[in-house]
């Protein structure tokens, strides 16, 4: 059995974060680099400050407070290249990852619903790539501004408690400034998420629509829409600027009043001009060490506040991913897959789309027996490719019962794995005719696909053409007929148990539906196979005819 989809989970937009990126204690080696550049800022600062009072004794006293002061320098510049690099590589895995469980999503997803091919795609591409500064930045900054600072904070409280205490007091407006413009930049970032989505999705439907759109003369109004949705984009945009650039700004501000503060007092208390008593007296040395660290304490929060719109970003995309990527794992839809032809039965089945007040079947009940042909026919819209789709698990089963071979198949389970289906829609995608066939049984060999394509009534294309002939994605230069055969010839080519062929011979002329009916005929031996048709010709091969009705 294999698992194809999965039950939704309600989970808020932290929680989805969770369950897709990797936890931050995973990122353990950029945060203890991160952290690592802080105690060589420490380092530094020490060089610095040992250098101001070695200065006068000479270059025998200075070099080694120089040495240290380079050393120090190259072990940040080391440090923050290496937090960079395994950030951007965690960043990689994981969107590789989600994006692989959004496309199997997509693939096994029932066609319908409300989101577009566009909005889909801009799920895909854009929406995942707002993981990227989520897991390389923010995560690897989060544990190190909670680690980092209270390190400077220790050794400038053992040079000088009161430079300490300062530095405390001014991380209240600091991070109170940084919870408010967080709040702010959350909002803007939604809206301007949803702008991009909607830009994006308009554009790669309008892009596959465009020959419509040109033969009804649609390109000025959809050139209009295009342009009303591009100048969205750029307005959420400026004012996604405008609070990351107030923020910041903010930040900065009590970021330097603290060093400000910092340097005031450890001048004064040098110069012992404080008009007020202290407790304790600096010296050179402490004075100027406290004042090159002053900065180091609020580089980790900047640092922080700098990657905090790339949480907002990740957490507006995940809001906006299938509920079906949080499925804790475990609850999987299963597909069925016997290896020889199994018996089919439905009893009293319906079948009820979301939103439609009349269900499309209702009431079928049909025995099909291991190996038998049977016949689907009825006017348009009474159901047959309905019933095709619900044993694929592409239709939702509201009512009655199917057994495969005496096993339920219910909400969670579907018959995909073991079928070969020709649908009334067939996929084409933008490769070769051979890549188009192979797409159904990507094992098969060269000459299992050419014997497929020829039996599918392909030989004169394959003469004309080759296998290796391009195809575009809208499946330009095919005839209706000609994209049939190629769905047949997937169907040909997979070995599978359980046939379904909806409508196999539309669009054909008599001879052609003629000789594929033999062709079909020939396929349907060993297997149990339904066939939805309108065709007399073609419902004659099988071994039974059902009748749907039409729904009033
Ligand atoms: N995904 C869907 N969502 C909502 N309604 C649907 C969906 N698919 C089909 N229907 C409706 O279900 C009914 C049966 O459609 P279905 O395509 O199964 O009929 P059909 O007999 O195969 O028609 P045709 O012979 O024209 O192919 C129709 O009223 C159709 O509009």
């Amino acid at each position: 059995m294999r698992s194809i989809s999965a039950r939704p989970d309600p989970l808020d937009a932290v929680q989805r974060l969770a369950r897709i990126v990797p936890p931050a204690a995973r990122l353990w080696p950029a945060t203890a680099l991160l952290v690592g550049d802080t105690l060589a800022g420490i380092g530094f600062a020490a060089g610095i400050s040992g250098a101001v009072v070695q200065v006068a004794a000479g270059w025998g006293a200075l070099l080694p407070w120089v040495v240290l002061v380079v050393a120090a320098g190259m072990v940040r510049g080391g440090c923050a290249l290496l937090a960079a690099r395994i950030g951007a590589e965690a960043a990689q895995r994981t969107k590789r990852g989600v994006r692989a469980a959004l496309v199997t999503d997509l693939l096994a997803r029932a066609p319908g619903g409300r989101a577009t091919t566009g909005t889909l795609l801009a799920t895909c591409v854009d929406e995942v790539e707002a993981l990227d500064g989520y897991v390389a930045r923010f995560l690897p900054a989060r544990s190190a501004g909670a680690l980092a600072p209270l390190l400077v904070l220790a050794v400038t409280a053992i040079a000088s408690p009161i430079a300490a205490a300062i530095l405390g007091i001014t991380l209240i407006p600091f991070v109170a400034a940084m919870i408010l413009a967080g709040g702010a930049a959350a909002e803007e970032s939604r809206r301007q998420f949803g702008a991009l989505s909607r830009l994006s999705g308009l554009f790669a439907d309008r892009i596959r629509a465009l020959p419509i759109l040109l033969a009804f003369g649609g390109e000025q109004r959809e050139a209009e829409r295009l342009g009303t949705a591009s100048d969205d984009v750029a307005l959420r945009t400026m004012r996604v600027l405008r609070v990351a650039f107030l923020s910041s700004a903010s930040l900065e501000f009590f970021a330097a009043l603290s060093v400000a503060l910092v340097a005031v007092y450890a001048g004064f208390n040098l110069l012992g001009l404080l008009p007020f008593p202290v407790p304790e007296k600096l010296d050179l040395a402490r004075a100027f060490f406290v004042l090159a660290l002053a900065p180091e304490f609020y580089l980790p929060m900047r640092r922080l506040a700098a990657a905090y719109h790339d949480k907002q970003a990740a957490q507006t995309a995940v809001e906006r991913f299938p509920d079906v990527l949080f499925a804790p794992p475990g609850v999987t839809v299963a597909a069925l897959a016997p290896e020889t032809a199994p018996r089919i039965t439905l009893t009293d089945v319906a079948i009820a789309y979301p939103g439609s007040d009349a269900p499309a079947i209702a009431n079928v009940s049909i025995d099909i027996a291991p190996c038998e042909i049977v016949a689907v026919v009825g006017p348009s819209g009474s159901g047959k490719s309905s019933l095709l789709h619900l044993l694929l698990g592409l239709a939702p089963l509201s009512a009655g019962r199917v057994t495969i071979d005496g096993v339920d198949l219910g909400a969670e389970i579907s018959l995909a794995a073991a079928s070969a289906w020709v649908g009334q829609t067939p996929l084409i995608i933008p490769a070769t005719l051979r890549a188009n066939i192979a797409l159904a049984w990507p094992t098969a060999t060269a000459d299992e696909i050419e014997q497929a394509a020829l039996r599918a009534g392909l030989g004169p294309m394959l003469a004309a053409r080759g296998l290796d002939a391009p195809i575009d994605a809208r499946g330009g230069g095919l005839s209706g007929g000609e994209i049939r055969r190629i769905a047949l010839a997937r169907a040909l080519l997979k070995p599978s148990a359980v046939l379904l062929l909806d409508e196999p011979t539309a669009h054909l002329d008599q001879a052609g539906e003629a000789a594929l009916v033999e062709t079909i005929r020939a396929a349907c031996r060993g297997s149990t196979t339904l066939i939805a048709t309108h065709s007399a010709v073609l419902a004659a091969i099988a071994d039974r005819i059902v009748s749907l009705e039409p729904r009033a």
